[in-house]
């Protein structure tokens, strides 16, 4: 069996920050300002930090402004929905992203029911949901969004095709199992308390692993000639001599290589393009905002 192609998200996701940098560059010059993006961190979590580090930078060298709102652990709950209430009425922001997890005694789903949905970029919004769920346009969140660029690169129609996504979360497995039946794929959403798993799996054409579960997805898993989207991004303990440990993703790579046809790395695969999606999603908002029409991204 020969070795399965490596799914370059990396590249992919520079092409598309590539893209979207012309079009918010054109969206200046007719709209007199920049797009804007408004990324909230409460806490001090180190990954996170790092994330949101990565949003500004990818956002300025986008052609965008970037706001960033870090809060202390603390916060209470009003002082950040009156935060976000603020930034919604900032016309200067087109996009909001209130990083998550946030710490334990904030209620997620108030804060994020606060955001207007026109700037929810994320696509975390209920409203946002149901349209999704209903087939209206609206924002999609990014992780599945930029994993379903990957597969129409890679394999254009999907029709028909047997999809198998593991993991139910709301902002990756629910969506993209949305998404991935938009595109008139057989989806099965499976997850941690699924008989046979690794049977469930094995049908698949298209598997989408996004359970947070270092390498658990094996090569005797997978049907000859499937295409693995890995979203799981976990960091295995250090070595012996050695500060941080590897980041490896949800399915088991190298074994994996020599079953599947193609399969995304990590990092290089799925990482790289939320970020780009988040951009594009934010150039859209931009163009809605200022009655313009949208350009095809
Ligand atoms: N409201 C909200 N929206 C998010 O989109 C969101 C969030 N909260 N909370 C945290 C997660 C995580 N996330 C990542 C984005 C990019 C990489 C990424 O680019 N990763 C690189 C490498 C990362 C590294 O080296 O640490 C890669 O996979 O190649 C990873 C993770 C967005 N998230």
């Amino acid at each position: 069996m020969s070795e399965a192609t490596r799914i370059d998200g990396k590249a992919f996701a520079a092409k598309l920050r590539e893209r979207v940098g012309a079009l918010a560059e054109a969206f200046a010059e007719t709209a007199g300002r920049k797009p804007g993006l408004a990324v909230v961190l409460v806490g001090e979590d180190a990954a996170s930090q790092v994330y949101v580090g990565a949003k500004g930078k990818a956002t300025v060298a986008a052609n965008m402004e970037s706001f960033e709102h870090r809060l202390p652990a603390d916060t209470d709950e009003g002082t950040l929905l009156a935060l976000v209430a603020q930034l919604n009425a900032d016309e200067a922001v087109d996009g909001i992203l209130v990083q998550l997890p946030l710490p334990g005694h904030l209620n997620e789903q108030a804060v994020i029911g606060a955001i207007d949905p026109g700037k929810d970029v994320d696509g975390f919004h209920v409203i946002n949901a149901g349209r999704l769920s209903v087939g209206q346009t609206g924002f999609v969140p990014c992780t599945p969004l930029g994993c379903m660029m990957l597969l129409a690169d890679r394999l254009g129609d999907l029709s028909g095709l047997e999809a198998v996504v593991i993991g139910r979360s709301n902002i990756v497995g629910k969506p993209m199992a949305q998404l991935l039946l938009d595109a008139n794929a057989t989806v099965t959403i499976a997850h941690s308390r699924t008989k046979d798993l690794p049977g469930v799996v094995r049908r698949a054409d298209i598997v989408v692993a996004a359970v947070g579960r270092p390498e658990m997805v094996k090569a005797d898993w997978l049907k000859p000639g499937a295409t693995v989207i890995d979203v799981g991004i976990n960091r295995l303990p250090p070595e012996p001599g050695s500060d941080k440990g590897r980041l490896v993703g949800d399915v088991a790579f190298a074994e994996a290589s020599e079953t599947a046809a193609a399969i995304t790395p990590v990092p290089g695969g799925v990482g790289p393009m939320t970020i780009a999606v988040l951009l594009r999603n934010t150039l859209v908002a931009a163009y809605e905002h200022a009655g313009l029409d949208t350009p095809e991204i």
